[in-house]
């Protein structure tokens, strides 16, 4: 059952995207009101789903925001039995300022491949959309999310029908949602979506005053003509003086030396990373290293590694940091967990410190000399988090901006000098619409998470950041692209980026799951899914887990229900304050709740120490999604475990490369899931053929793979790939 066929259903009451404030009295809530300390059910409580149902109903919903007894698949087969509460109660259907608007498409600019799927929003938006002020008939928790943030009229971009994601996952929406409609032009006057000519309206039209079509959430970038390149910055979320301001200002991380190396301790199968193979193709690699001393990097470096606690390295970092060293472009493939983000960040830091730094404090204009971008705003402070730690004690200051945050206070940290910057896409083009930051000095472009940041969600703001007067040409600076994924057809796109005699490293199989998760997949139909997590995780105890769900508004729903059934859990995804967000890892990372339910937004990039499980309650649609989720557990040598509940009803499309993605990480592959995979695809499907390690490798046709164990020094005797006399680049 679709997601549609629940929105349809909660029409009335409405639906807050918060996890709901629980009544204190009975139950312990956490700080933020999100959270329920896990203990174990009475049987009376936990009985059956009609009990648990009016518990759910009775207890509480304080602020009055309520939820349907019901998690999206269960909508129209069950009798509704909506809660009490009603909606609205402290959380505003403001005037949100929607008009009519409609944008016309514009052109797609051809650069991105064009797809008949559709984004979730066509209708929901179209449902949503329409009035002016008062509150949205269409309902769903996205236009929740908008009114609870004021009335800042949203867009959220519908993906304009051709996106790889999911349609329903808010993964895109952190910074480009609402940018994810393929747009090279104008995003004032035009809204390029499907690229077919089609009008649709827009969610928020002009009507909120803040200049067209920003997300939920998210900083816009627009412009026209020849500043086409630059931020909407004065209508923009970050602008000063039209619509609601953002005002939240993330606390500074901690300063003390302790904090800023904590790191927790590489896993058993750490030095497992020694027997995978690995790939360099391109021409003339220069030779992987095989130790830190190796690298010659100074001394402060050097101390720096050693107080992270990083002793050896990992195979990525093996061979990515003497090719960034050779001044060479990258793009890197290696498994979740491993250990991409110091393969990039200690080479650059290692050049900046040899070549000196232009930036100095308190100038208007900065000019790093390196910025990095990632899809998401969490992963951005991460890697930012890294970059600090690598460069405590030198010159180098690192920065990271990223949407959902005052931009004065974005600002406030990069006049103070800023040679790194780490920022998402959006605020990152606000800034230098702002001319706050310049990109003469640029000499490395980093995009991590490269294939989502190339993808038609975040392609266009990328390929405008590369089209910025003032960034050196691709010829002029260094571009490195990492993941742990990298579809053909974004390796394609991506040349558009890279020297053409880039290099490329691929770490085991490209796009493969990381051996150290256990991966089981469990068939559950829809209706069984609650119960059989709330059983998953009365097993699992108190070990943190991921619970991945495919909409926004069910992470809501699951969480609340958890925390009904008592189980601590807090729950992020895009509808959330930035606050929130914030608030929900933090409180996921200490243990105060040791469950986090997630949509994809959280995916990819986060390392949080612990995370034993990775439970799957909705499979995403794709199958690299799905690599990307069940790496959050399994990290840097450490074992995890993933659970996926395979519905069959709705994730049959995804038996076949799921079946490839398990026996490629050589686990036990169900029978029922071969049979389907097999079912789906016919007799040619052969799910346990393994094939060419690296089935999906670099995709220049004109480049042997060499193959060899990342000892470096001993080269596998594999086949050479063939060789065709075209090159894509
Ligand atoms: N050589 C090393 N020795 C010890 N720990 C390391 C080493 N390299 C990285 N780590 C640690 O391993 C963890 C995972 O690293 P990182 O987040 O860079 O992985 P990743 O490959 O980028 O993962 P993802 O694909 O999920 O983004 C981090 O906690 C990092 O500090």
């Amino acid at each position: 059952m679709g997601d549609e066929d629940w929105e349809a259903e909660i029409i009335k009451p409405h639906i807050s995207s918060y996890v709901p404030v629980f009544e204190k009295d009975r139950y312990s809530s956490g700080a933020n009101g999100d959270t329920f300390n896990r203990t174990p059910a009475s049987s009376s409580e936990m009985g059956d789903g009609s009990s648990r149902r009016d518990h759910f109903m009775r207890s509480g919903f304080a602020s009055g925001r309520s939820l349907g007894n019901r998690d999206p698949g269960e909508s129209n087969k069950r009798e509704n039995t909506s809660t009490v509460g009603g909606f609205g109660v402290g959380k505003s259907f403001g005037n949100r300022g929607f008009s009519n608007n409609k944008f016309e498409e514009g052109d797609s600019s051809g650069f991105w491949r064009e797809s008949s799927i559709d984004c979730e929003d066509n209708q929901t938006r179209n449902r949503g959309f329409s009035k002016r002020g008062g509150y949205q008939d269409g309902n769903d928790s996205e236009a929740l999310g908008s009114s609870r943030r004021g009335g800042r009229g949203s867009f959220r971009g519908c993906r304009g029908g051709f996106g790889r994601g999911s349609p329903n996952s808010d993964y895109e929406q952190d910074e480009g949602t609402q940018r994810s409609g393929g747009i090279f032009g104008s995003r004032r006057s035009a809204l390029s979506g499907a690229g077919n000519g089609d009008t649709f309206q827009s969610r928020s039209g002009g009507g909120s005053g803040r200049g067209g079509y920003k997300g939920l959430n998210e900083e816009v970038i627009t412009g026209s003509g020849k500043n086409s390149w630059k931020s909407e910055a004065e209508g923009g979320e970050s602008g000063d003086t039209q619509g609601p301001k953002v005002t939240y200002i993330p606390p500074p991380p901690p300063e003390d030396e302790d904090s800023i190396f904590a790191h927790y301790q590489t896993g058993i199968n750490f030095d497992k990373y020694d027997t995978i193979l690995v790939e360099v193709s391109g021409h003339d690699p220069p030779p992987a290293i095989l130790t830190f001393e190796e690298a010659n990097l100074c001394q402060t470096l050097n101390n720096n590694i050693a107080k992270a606690g990083y002793t050896k390295l990992t195979p990525v970092q093996k061979y990515s940091i003497p090719i960034i060293q050779g001044g060479r472009d990258l793009m890197a493939c290696a498994q979740t967990g491993s250990g991409k983000t110091a393969a990039f960040l200690l080479p650059i830091l290692a050049h900046m410190m040899r070549d000196g730094i232009t930036a100095s404090r308190f100038k208007e204009l900065q000019e790093p000399e390196c910025i990095i971008v990632a899809p998401t705003r969490e992963l951005i402070n991460q890697i930012y988090l890294e970059a600090r730690k690598f460069s405590f004690g030198t010159c180098v200051r690192a920065v990271v901006i990223y949407g959902g945050t005052q931009l004065g206070h974005s600002i406030r940290q990069i006049v103070q000098g800023c040679n790194i910057l780490c920022a998402t896409p959006g605020r990152l083009m606000d800034v230098i619409g702002k001319e706050k930051i310049g990109l003469r000095q640029v000499k490395y472009l980093v995009l991590d998470e490269a294939d989502r940041m190339l993808d038609m969600g975040f392609g266009p703001e990328m390929k405008k950041l590369i089209s910025c007067p003032g960034m050196p040409s691709k010829e002029q600076r260094q571009t490195l692209m990492f993941s742990a994924t990298f579809p053909e057809e974004i390796q394609r796109l991506a040349g558009e980026f890279l020297k053409s005699n880039y290099l490329f490293v691929a770490v085991g199989q490209v796009g493969g799951a990381c051996r150290d998760v256990q991966q089981t997949i469990l068939q559950v139909g829809q209706y069984s899914k609650r119960e059989k997590l709330v059983e998953i995780l009365r097993n699992i105890g108190d070990e943190r887990t991921m619970v991945f769900v495919e909409t926004k508004k069910k992470a809501d729903f699951i969480a609340t229900f958890l925390c009904q059934e008592k189980i601590s859990t807090t729950s992020i995804h895009g509808d959330r304050e930035q606050r929130e967000r914030e608030q929900a890892l933090g409180d996921f990372r200490c243990g105060k709740c040791p469950v986090l339910v997630a949509t994809s937004v959280a995916a990819r990039g986060l390392d949080i120490e612990n995370v034993q499980h990775v439970i799957n309650f909705d499979l995403p649609s794709t199958i690299d999604e799905y690599v990307h989720r069940i790496g959050r557990t399994g990290r840097c040598g450490n074992t995890g475990r993933a659970i996926s509940f395979f519905d069959l009803e709705s994730d049959s499309q995804l038996a076949q490369p799921l079946v490839k993605v398990l026996s490629d990480a050589q686990q036990d592959v169900p029978a029922w899931l071969e049979e389907i995979a097999f079912s789906t695809y016919g007799p040619g499907f052969s799910g346990n053929a393994r094939g060419n390690v690296f089935a999906s490798v670099d995709t220049r046709k004109n480049y042997h793979g060499k193959s060899s164990l990342n000892t470096a020094g001993f080269s596998s005797t594999q086949a050479p790939n063939p060789v065709d006399d075209e090159s894509w680049d």
